[in-house]
């Protein structure tokens, strides 16, 4: 069974469905270091620690590197020794499979 960094994303379309609340858990089995923020649009959040800014800053370049090439896009918050992460699909506004790839594949970067 391939990993979830290792899954293929699907272009995700206007009125494609959100996973199912019930299938969360198998899914944050494999990204243990991430949260699920349920509000109007679920997303998952996971906080990223580093020693200064710039290995922060360079750590929002890779997520972005890899963003661009899938076309998906996070929310990133930069800080001094801190990167916030947070995934999920504008289009459907909620949680797809991609955005759980996207944050294994956000493991993969550290
Ligand atoms: C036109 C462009 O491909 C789309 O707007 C993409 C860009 N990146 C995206 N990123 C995320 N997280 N959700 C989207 O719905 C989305 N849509």
């Amino acid at each position: 069974m391939a990993t979830l960094a290792e899954q293929e994303c699907e272009v995700c379309r206007v009125g494609a469905p959100t996973v199912p609340e019930e299938e969360w858990p198998v899914l944050l089995a494999e990204l243990p270091e991430w949260s699920i923020e349920k509000g109007v649009e679920n997303c998952l959040s996971r906080v990223f620690v580093f020693k200064n800014f710039a290995q922060a800053l360079q750590f929002t370049n890779q997520v972005g590197a890899v963003a661009e090439s899938e076309g998906h896009h996070p929310l990133l918050i930069t800080e001094w020794g801190r990167v916030t992460v947070k995934w999920w699909t504008h289009k459907i506004g909620g949680l797809h499979k991609t955005d759980f790839i996207m944050a294994a594949r956000t493991d993969k970067l550290v």
